[in-house]
């Protein structure tokens, strides 16, 4: 039985480059936000299972007796490591989630369901734990809100049932797991994002699980050799998106388009590789002559992206706003609404970049100024936490 009490987050993402392609096998560049989500986890003692996800309305509970004997129903077939399509209709029609429901709430729910039977019939028991998930970022708008989620689920759930273990000693404020057990979390977070994005590519979970800056590539992932420090302004325009329905619409017009469409993923890789050469090449504090490159190869992805189906009226337009301020911005994640990034230089003056934020409020999106490459999964004494994150994880 678990009997600690448990406070641990991991970071949103941008993506630099390589979003949708990076589905299809191309190279992605991905950093960590500073905007995380925070998991606490509590022993419960009454033989029941708690969930809490103000983010998306979610409040349910389940007697520990009735998971179990939902997790024995699976017997001689493996829980892992792949959310079969049967499974998933079990635990709907468990949880009275209709077929097909796309709803935040729903697909919280069933990831939830999924990774905490998956994860004890392989490493134990399912605990008697109170769990509450509360976020800085938003949900559904292209910042790894989904993956975030699933790499607190995957390490709190794995901690809990003794699969790795809890680093975080008596006095120390923060602290991580050992590459191994990162590996491990990172595995089981990407089947939470497969619940909830149908095919993701795992560069979210990956940034998630590690944070800094990475190239992600079927799978592989490697830590940007140096990452200079950039200012990006990310700019939500508040239209909401499926991460899940846009990436199946890829698929749909590659399948319609190929000799079309392969071309532009094509393009989108050798977009990815350039950046990653000039952002090596860059010293930590960079001078402006880097940034004609950066900013072209925004412009171009844009476009890019636009081409393969993933814009939005919302997006062109925050695109000719920040343009109309001489700055240059793309999408970033899924698309389809949800957030842009727009690189600022270091000589960017404030006073510009507050009129740019003007202009784009106007507009009714909401923006702010971000510091990229946060750590990935850590844990967390209370004691450590910001008077705004302990509020929310004081409810009870
Ligand atoms: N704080 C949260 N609590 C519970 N579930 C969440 C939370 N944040 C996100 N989710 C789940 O993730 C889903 C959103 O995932 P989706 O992949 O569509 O967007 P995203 O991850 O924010 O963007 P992107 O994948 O483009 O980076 C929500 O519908 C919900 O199921
Ligand atoms: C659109 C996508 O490329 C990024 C979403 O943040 C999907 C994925 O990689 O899983
Ligand atoms: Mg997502």
């Amino acid at each position: 039985m678990w009997e600690r009490n448990l406070v641990l987050s991991a970071p949103g993402k941008v993506i630099l480059h390589g979003e949708h392609a990076v589905v299809h096998g191309k190279v992605a560049l991905a950093v960590a936000l500073d905007l995380r989500t925070f998991l606490r986890l509590r022993p419960c003692a009454e033989g029941r299972v708690c969930v809490r996800l103000p983010g998306v309305g979610v409040v349910r509970s389940w007697d520990t007796p009735r998971l179990q004997a939902l997790r024995r129903g699976f017997a001689g077939r493996r829980w892992e490591p792949d959310p079969a399509a049967q499974q998933l209709d079990t635990l709907r029609e468990f949880a009275g989630i209709a077929a097909g429901a796309s709803a935040p709430e729903s697909l919280a729910t069933l990831a939830f369901l999924y990774m905490c039977l998956a994860i004890s019939a392989k490493y134990g028991d399912v605990l008697s734990v109170d769990i509450l998930v509360w976020s800085e970022l938003p949900t559904g708008a292209g910042l790894g809100s989904s993956a975030a989620y699933a790499v607190c689920l995957a390490a709190a759930l794995l901690t809990a049932c003794g699969a790795i273990s809890c680093p975080l000693k008596e006095g120390e404020s923060t602290a991580r797991w050992t590459e191994e057990e990162l590996t491990l979390i990172n595995s089981w977070a990407f089947q939470g994002e497969r619940v909830i994005h149908g095919n993701p590519s795992g560069v979210d979970n990956a940034v998630g699980t590690w944070g800094g800056a990475l190239r992600y590539q079927s799978g592989k992932i490697t830590p940007l050799k140096r990452v200079p420090t950039l200012r990006i302004l990310l700019t939500n325009t508040k239209v909401p998106r499926s991460t899940k329905v846009l990436v199946a619409g890829v698929k749909e017009k590659i399948l319609k388009f190929p000799a079309i469409m392969n071309p532009v993923l094509d393009s989108i890789d050798a977009i990815s590789q350039e950046c990653q050469s000039v952002l090596e090449a860059m010293p930590a504090n960079p001078s402006p002559e880097y940034y004609p490159v950066l900013e072209e190869l925004f412009d171009i992805n844009q476009h890019h992206l636009n081409v393969i189906g993933v814009g939005h009226p919302s997006l062109d337009r925050l695109c000719r706003v920040t343009a109309s301020h001489g700055l240059h911005s793309k999408l970033t994640g899924a698309g389809g609404g949800g957030c842009g990034i727009t690189l600022l230089r270091p000589d960017t003056s404030p006073l510009a970049v507050e009129a740019a934020k003007r202009d784009l409020c106007a507009c009714g999106f909401e923006c702010w100024e971000t510091n990229i490459g946060a750590p990935g999964v850590t844990l967390h004494s209370f004691s450590s936490l910001n008077a705004e994150v302990l509020h929310a994880l004081s409810e009870s």
